[in-house]
């Protein structure tokens, strides 16, 4: 049976949205994004499922990171999950003077602990269902955590619905070998890694490209190149699929430019379809490249 390996322990949200993805394949917990990726790298799994982006505290820096160094991982499928927290302890009266999370979930409670747990110090965990693992064993007083990581790790629920913005989403990725893309559905996500050159203009000139095509951007992060102080990469993401002329024909024209590393096209998991601008349907290009055609025979001026 093929396998994920989606970052764990059991009880993170990222095995919720593992679920949300898996069709009947098997989950395999590991404690680190790296990690998630090293297994499809190395074949020991199929697939990873590791997290992207939240709504509240943007980008999740190891997933970029990780795709843009190594061999080539292109994602296949996405889950948006609603993200708020159940706040677990293990009961009883003792005060709460720690309390652990992943740094994204802690980002998005801040407010809360300030209001609600005003003593306790904020420990940073490798994941939130790891933070609940600690709280078991005596580590930290209290742990933010998926709402589902109660199921997993029976302690007291101290509080749950914790949010300090209300309808917060994170976004994952299936991630596995480049292959085969999924099929177009008309409202797909592709996304890519520019390394934009350090000059006057060319970043707006890999827009320009986007932009001049119809395309609409979704995501722009960028990420410093580690070994080189004051240079980046660029993370894009943007609306439509490799196999539509306008995607094809900007990914050529970012290629002529600058090196590209190709991260997938696959569907929203949002179903939002993409907007095309005037002129830029995959009929546009064709007629326009079959007009090309035509001058270059001699058929037409
Ligand atoms: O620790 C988890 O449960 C995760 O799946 C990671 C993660 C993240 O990286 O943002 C996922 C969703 C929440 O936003 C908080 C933490």
């Amino acid at each position: 049976m093929s396998r994920i390996a989606y970052f764990g322990p059991s009880g993170t949200f990222t095995e919720q949205a593992a679920r949300v993805l898996a069709r009947g394949r098997e989950l395999v917990a590991v404690e680190t994004i790296p990690a998630a990726l090293t297994a499809v790298r190395k074949g020991e799994t199929d697939l990873a499922c590791v997290p992207v982006e939240n709504s509240v505290e943007g980008p999740v820096t190891a997933t970029l990171d990780g795709l843009a160094e190594d061999t080539p991982l292109v994602a296949v499928a996405e889950a948006l999950l609603p993200v708020h927290f159940t706040v677990l302890t293990r009961g009883g009266t003792d005060p709460v003077r720690t309390v652990a999370s992943h740094p994204h979930a802690l980002a998005q409670v801040r407010h809360w602990l300030e209001h609600n747990l005003p003593d306790a110090e904020p420990v940073v965990a490798s994941s939130t269902a790891a933070a609940a693992v600690g709280v078991r064993d005596g580590r930290y007083d209290a742990a933010v955590t998926a709402p589902v990581a109660v199921e997993t790790y029976p302690l007291h629920v101290f509080a749950d619905g914790v949010a300090d913005v209300p309808d917060a989403r994170t976004r994952f990725l299936l991630l596995g070998p480049p292959g085969p893309l999924p099929e177009p559905t008309g409202a797909d996500r592709t996304s890519i890694v520019a390394a934009a050159a350090n000059r006057t203009g060319a970043l707006a000139e890999l827009l320009g490209e986007l932009a001049s095509r119809g395309i609409n951007l979704t995501r722009l992060d960028a990420r410093p190149l580690k070994g080189n102080y004051g240079y980046y990469r660029f993370f894009l993401d943007f609306e439509g699929h490799l196999s539509e002329a306008r995607v094809g024909n900007a990914l050529a024209a970012l290629r002529r430019r600058c090196e590209v590393r190709f991260l997938g096209s696959h569907p929203r998991a949002d179903g939002v379809r993409a907007t095309v601008a005037a002129a830029a349907t995959d009929e546009d290009f064709a007629a326009a490249s079959r007009w090309v055609d035509a001058v270059r025979s001699g058929e037409l001026a």
